[in-house]
């Protein structure tokens, strides 16, 4: 049943209906008794989750599989404008799950949304972006203020989230267009900070009252960084499933070093305990065996443009260790197999590659000499498909040169 706060329904909107929408945000509202609205651009989901009410959601591990019914839930298409702008208009709470390179664009129905609730007069609207995107809130604030044609700050509260769960594309007996498979871990930290109005009653969703940036940091550079290097690992095996990477001991060592070099850097950069962090590497590999889930290092790998940008997660978990002074020999080994990755996307020749490399993580100094040749050498290996251990021979050569630490 709906939960009634106040004599009625508490109703969020979210925006992607994907995997995580459906997966990871609209579950947890409706758990806490709330009523969902979906926004999407794909006409047949919009239609199927609307005329259901409802979809099915299951919870997998390598022990079994529990199904759930996610209900009430309706959807809308983002060019139903009006009708999403009164949704906004009515809503105690919105959510965005759309990726990165769809944020801004939702600019224009969210100040249509946010005009609404003046004229009606409601209060400021408080809004969870659900994104793997380094300051998203500052990005959508960008869009929104030029949207709306002045400051929105009093009128949004724009808050970061860390989205841990690792919700693939249904595949097999779940791919069913509103279906969706999704691992049992399900917490939601989030800036609370960035918060207009009160924190939500919502079980699962963590506010997190100062410093968001650590769990922010500690989501990209340790968990999307060491995912990411081990999807690249698993192409030079020729290895589909990340269960099936995880289970190879040379990658499972070399993304295990690379996560808690980058660990190191957090706990450094941020004053977060050192255990707990080990504790937190050690945890994700485990969920990374999770066979059931079926994730494909195709899927954590894709868009290395993107995932080689100077604040994402390999070349960002790079410039952190440097900024922590923490060795990253095996970070460097993840930048040059997303560096390989980058090759072969269009307008990526080696030359550009190696300048971007340059260009964001080399200054003119003697510590920069030495990891500057390590990674020409690390990415010279992954270049003739060197075996894994002649990576390892090449990193520990490096331990004990003066540079490192
Ligand atoms: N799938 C996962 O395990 C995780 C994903 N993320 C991040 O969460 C975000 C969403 O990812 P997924 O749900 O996996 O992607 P997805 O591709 O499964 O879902 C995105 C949904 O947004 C819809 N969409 C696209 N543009 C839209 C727009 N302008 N307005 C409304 N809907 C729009 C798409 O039609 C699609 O249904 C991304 O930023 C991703 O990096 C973060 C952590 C985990
Ligand atoms: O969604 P992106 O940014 O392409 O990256 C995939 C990442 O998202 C997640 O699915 C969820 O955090 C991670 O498992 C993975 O590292």
């Amino acid at each position: 049943m709906p939960e009634q706060a106040a004599g009625r329904t508490r109703r969020a909107v979210v925006f992607g209906a994907g995997a995580v929408g459906r997966g990871f945000i609209a579950p947890l509202f409706s758990a806490a008794g709330w009523h969902v609205t979906f926004v999407d651009v794909m006409d047949a989901l919009v239609s199927r989750l609307d005329g259901e009410g409802g979809y099915q959601q299951v919870t997998v591990d390598n022990r079994g599989r529990r199904a759930a019914t996610i209900s009430p839930v309706a959807a809308l298409h983002l060019r139903n404008s009006a009708a999403v702008a009164a949704a906004l208009c009515e809503a105690d709470m919105a959510a965005t799950c759309v990726g990165a390179a769809h944020l801004p664009g939702l600019a224009p129905v969210l100040a249509e949304g946010l005009r609404a609730r003046q004229r009606a007069g409601r209060g400021a609207l408080d809004m969870l972006l659900c994104e793997n995107l380094h300051d998203a809130p500052g990005v959508l604030r960008r869009a929104l203020d030029a949207a709306h044609g002045g400051d929105t700050t009093s009128l949004v509260g724009l808050s970061a989230t860390s989205i841990g769960r690792m919700i693939p594309r249904a595949s097999g007996e779940d791919a069913d267009l509103t279906g969706v498979a999704v691992e049992p871990y399900a917490q939601l930290p989030y800036d609370a900070a960035a918060l207009r109005g009160n924190a939500p009653d919502v079980p699962g969703l963590v506010p997190i009252r100062e410093n968001f940036e650590a769990y922010a940091d500690r989501k990209l550079y340790v968990h999307n960084m060491g995912h990411c290097m081990l999807a690249y690992l698993a192409h030079r095996k020729s290895l589909r499933y990340v269960w099936e990477a995880v289970a190879d001991l040379e990658l499972r060592y070399l993304v295990r070093a690379a996560m808690l070099e980058s660990a190191a850097a957090v706990s450094r950069v941020h004053g977060m305990e050192p255990g707990p962090l080990q504790h937190h590497v050690n945890d994700l590999l485990h969920r990374f065996t999770n066979r059931e889930l079926g994730d494909t290092a195709q899927r954590v790998g894709q868009d290395p443009v993107r995932k080689m940008q100077p604040d994402d997660r390999l070349i960002g978990a790079y410039l952190l260790c440097k900024r922590a002074q923490v060795p990253f020999l095996h970070v460097s080994l993840g930048v040059a197999l997303g560096a390989h990755q980058l090759e072969t996307e269009a307008g990526w020749p080696a030359s550009e590659v190696e300048a971007h490399l340059e260009r964001h993580l080399f200054q003119d100094s003697e510590r920069d000499d030495g990891a500057r040749r390590l990674l020409a050498d690390q990415l010279q290996l992954v270049r003739e498909g060197a075996p894994l251990v002649e990576q390892i021979a090449r990193i520990d050569a490096e331990y004990l040169e003066p540079w490192v630490v």
